[in-house]
């Protein structure tokens, strides 16, 4: 369920005497996604995405939403937010909540994807990353180190030791990996950090956009990428990796972007990393009852078998 908060035609018509996108035809609540109040909205001109912001802040959300901006005038499909005719601004109100008006993506998500699909994601977020390098505003990553360490110990006492024990280890060597050298000297700009399968359309083969940015933050490339291979270069039902998938991935990233020696020194403790952020926030949306209310939580133990597999088997580059 993906409507928490209900939008009546009538806001929606109130709405649009605000913008310029023409009259309105019609509002459609969207049954995907588990973060905030998404609707299709149709006008004489076009078709939109309305999404009222459930659980980001008036403050948080204008990085989120200027770098969908700037990065859609730097060519990269991504939905672009619309402006209010007087004021300019991108961030509206709806019902009480901070909202905001996309053009909708052609496609659909592909969610059995091959290597043709990885490469292209591969090569899109390479070229995410070079134009977001100059995107001025800065939000650090909200789900990143300082997150997991103040989150695992409100998990550990719902974990059996087993479980617990390899999350207490995980998140030990991840401080120790971030206070390297290696680590200090990867670099850094505006990442997507949720870039999973179910936030990229394709029409066929060919990638129409990239969705869904409301986890983004300043953070390594390298976390995003391993963000990117954990979920399209896996086998779900084991979480192992996938070396067809995760070759073409690899390739068609480092054509426009090559990594450098630290990031390949460092990429088996990213995929170690992205693995253990969303273990984290899934026990957290599990075992928290106030989250839990607003969240239809997704199934922890498939990025502890990920985890758990990145720490078995690295991941070897040519
Ligand atoms: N700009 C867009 N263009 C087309 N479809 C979209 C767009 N934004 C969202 N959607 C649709 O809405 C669904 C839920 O959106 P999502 O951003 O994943 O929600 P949530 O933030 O709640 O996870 C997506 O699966 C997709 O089908
Ligand atoms: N991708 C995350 C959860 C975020 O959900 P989204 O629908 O907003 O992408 C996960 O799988 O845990």
């Amino acid at each position: 369920m993906a409507v928490f908060t209900e939008v009546s035609d009538k806001d929606a018509r109130d709405l649009l005497r605000r913008l310029s996108l023409g009259s309105f035809k019609e509002l459609r609540g969207i049954q995907g996604g588990i973060e905030n109040t998404n609707y299709f909205l149709t006008t004489d001109q076009g078709e939109y995405v309305l999404t009222l912001f459930e659980r980001l802040s008036f403050e948080q959300l204008p990085f989120y939403l200027y770098l969908m901006k700037h990065l859609a005038q730097a060519g990269i499909p991504v939905p672009d937010p619309q402006g209010e005719t007087r004021s300019g601004d991108i961030l509206l109100k709806v019902c009480g909540k901070p909202a905001a008006i996309v053009n909708r993506l052609a496609g659909k998500s592909q969610l059995t994807p091959q290597p043709v699909h990885c490469a292209a994601v591969g090569d899109m977020l390479a070229r995410m990353h070079l134009a977001g390098q100059n995107y001025e505003r800065n939000q650090p990553n909200l789900r990143g180190l300082p997150w997991w360490n103040e989150t695992v110990p409100v998990v550990l006492p719902h974990l059996d030791e087993q479980k617990a024990g390899l999350l207490r280890a995980e998140l030990a060597y991840q401080n120790h990996i971030a206070a390297s050298a290696a680590y200090a000297a990867l670099p850094r700009g505006p990442i997507h950090a949720d870039l999973f399968r179910d936030n990229v359309m394709f029409e066929g083969d060919k990638l129409t956009g990239f969705f869904d940015f409301y986890f983004a933050g300043v953070d390594t490339w390298l976390f995003d990428l391993a963000v990117c291979l954990n979920d399209w270069c896996i086998d779900h039902a084991t979480g192992a990796h996938d070396a067809a998938r995760a070759k073409a991935m690899l390739a068609a990233y480092q054509a426009v972007r090559p990594l450098s020696a630290a990031e390949r020194e460092l990429l088996n403790a990213q995929l170690r990393a992205g693995a253990l952020r969303f273990w984290i926030s899934r026990l957290w949306d599990f075992y928290l009852p106030r989250e839990a209310a607003l969240l239809q939580p997704h199934d922890p133990t498939h990025f502890e078998r990920v985890l758990s597999q990145r720490i078995a088997h690295p991941l070897t580059l040519d």
